[in-house]
């Protein structure tokens, strides 16, 4: 069993991420601004939450070629993508709030800390099985929709779509890839596949919430 045996049995799900409205309309230049401040603001908190599932993740990381990858990525993910993050806020004057303050989606809630969970209670493979998605979905999202960017006259979402085209974002899911590739084995399949499953319907609903603007409520 091998990373692609996870791509192939969850196919019909990812390409449903992928081809998000949400996803879709922010290639094209389309999509509402207040809907693209709502997703920054969300995806913040989101990112901080997954850098800190990457501490966890690095702590249980079996030999030393392991952390030092896992370093690098988070080096990567803290300078390149959380940095645009925190450039783009800055340039709508929105303010990070904590999540006392802020009023969350509940699949920005579930997803952040179901990575968490499966990072801190399940074994490292599983870690990263639930991780994976997070990165490569944006990865597949670029290498899907890049060409939309030519009749993109947005500014700002050709700015945040550069981060997930740069080679650097590349090679960061290279890395995990490699990473997990080593991990696979045939008795562990269904429970990484679980977790990767799991991940790409949460990264479905992350999408579905932003575009509604939907906040948790009863
Ligand atoms: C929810 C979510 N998932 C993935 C990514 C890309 N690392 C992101 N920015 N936000």
């Amino acid at each position: 069993m091998q990373f692609k045996d996870l791509v192939s049995e969850n196919k019909k799900d990812w390409l449903k991420v992928v081809k998000h409205p949400f996803v879709d309309e922010i290639y094209r230049g389309k999509l509402a601004e207040e809907t693209f401040k709502f997703y920054l603001i969300q995806d913040h908190y989101y990112l901080n939450q997954s850098m800190r599932n990457m501490a966890i993740l690095i702590s249980k990381a079996e030999n030393l070629k392991q952390k030092q990858q896992l370093i690098d990525i988070l080096n990567i993910e803290a300078n390149v993508e959380f940095a645009k993050y925190q450039e783009l806020l800055e340039y709508y004057s929105l303010e990070v709030k904590s999540a006392e303050e802020m009023k969350m989606t509940y699949s920005n809630i579930a997803y952040s800390n179901y990575l968490l969970a499966v990072s801190s209670q399940a074994g490292f493979a599983e870690g990263m099985a639930a991780l994976i998605p997070c990165y490569w979905i944006y990865l597949k999202m670029a290498e899907y929709h890049h060409h939309k960017l030519k009749e993109n006259d947005n500014q700002i979402y050709q700015d945040w779509a550069t981060v997930f085209k740069s080679s650097d974002y590349k090679e960061l899911v290279e890395n995990m890839v490699e990473i997990l590739e080593k991990e696979i084995e045939t008795k562990n399949f269904k429970k990484l596949n679980y977790h990767f499953k799991n991940s790409i319907k949460f990264e479905y609903q992350f999408f579905s919430d932003v575009y509604q603007r939907k906040i948790w409520e009863i």
